[in-house]
């Protein structure tokens, strides 16, 4: 994965791959406190631009709140860095980590004593859920495990020990031979997938379920929302999905910046739709990676320059 990466930005430094290490006896090894994003760089017809950058940046520091943590380094030093990382790697197109954790001090659960570290990483990552999904759709199953409640843990943060419960749901689905996972909240109904939003569409029309519903605050999901708007379409961004309604849906797929537009063409090996990606994933999806590949004026403050 990480072939030809020289690079990583740790704590204000560039330092050497292998020379990005932390202490064994880091906070947040042991407890889960950090917070990450995910984001992505594309080769644009303009060159390469980073997709929504302030957005992801704003999130970054927004999921460190709950947890008392403040970023040592001001927004613009991040992007700086970034960017700067990026052009050291020479990729006109990667995956984006930067990730900010409580390191290495006294253990217990008060981080407080503790000193906030932060690192950037990029790296050339395709297609999250395989170069077929994108054309041909995920067969998915609806996990045992439920999404974690935003009353238990803040799902709008990107916290990394929360992620622990996207781990078990994929292990599971891909256990049982699926590509992803389906996770229902504690009421029951539709979240989302480990590491992707949903949508459905029904009768020409999208939902996606709403933060009520324990989600992250998706901004593929966003931009997906803006898009579909534009092109006409009504977009209930605020829907609660009840299990059944996936099975009868005529079509759903994914959203993430891994997970991009990726279509589902099953779920508990009951087929959607046609069993493949249907027509209105597919309008959304091309004009997704049309607006990737050459941003149109009307999307221009979408793309950070590199
Ligand atoms: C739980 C979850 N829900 C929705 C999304 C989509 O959010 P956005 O990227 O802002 O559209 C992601 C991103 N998942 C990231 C991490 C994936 C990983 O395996 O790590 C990602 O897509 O980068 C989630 O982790």
């Amino acid at each position: 994965m990480y072939e030809g990466v020289d690079t990583i930005w740790m704590d204000g430094e560039f330092v050497d791959f292998e020379d990005a290490q932390t202490h064994v006896l880091t906070h947040g090894l042991h407890y889960g406190t950090g917070v990450f994003e995910g984001v992505r760089c594309y080769d644009t017809a303009d060159g390469p631009a980073i997709f929504r950058w302030e957005e992801h940046l704003e999130r970054f520091y927004q999921s460190a709140k709950p947890y008392d943590m403040e970023i040592p380094f001001e927004p613009e030093e991040i992007s700086e860095a970034t960017v700067e990382l990026i052009r050291r790697e020479e990729l006109d197109s990667c995956y984006i980590r930067p990730v900010a954790f409580y390191g290495y001090g006294p253990l217990g659960l008060n981080p407080g004593n503790s000193p906030v570290q932060v690192a950037i990483a990029v790296w050339p990552w395709g297609a999250y859920l395989g170069e077929e999904a994108l054309e041909e759709g995920v067969d998915v199953a609806v996990s045992s495990w439920r999404k974690h409640a935003s009353s238990q843990i803040p799902t709008n943060a990107k916290t990394t020990g929360a992620y622990v419960n996207s781990v078990l749901a994929s292990l599971e689905a891909k256990g049982n031979g699926y590509t992803e996972a389906i996770v229902l909240n504690k009421e029951g109904n539709v979240a989302e997938g480990p590491g992707e939003n949903i949508f459905l569409v029904r009768d020409g029309e999208l939902y996606t379920t709403g933060l009520a519903e324990s989600i992250l605050d998706g901004i593929t999901r966003q931009s997906v929302v803006d898009i579909a708007e534009d092109l006409g379409y009504t977009v209930h961004d605020d829907a609660t999905i009840s299990r059944g309604e996936l099975y009868t849906a005529d079509e759903l797929f994914f959203t993430g910046t891994a997970a991009e537009v990726t279509p589902i063409r099953s779920v508990d090996d009951n087929e959607i739709g046609a069993g493949t990606k249907g027509p209105v994933t597919d309008e959304i999806q091309t004009t997704f990676f049309d607006i990737l590949d050459d941003p149109p004026a009307a999307y221009e403050d979408w793309f950070h320059p590199v």
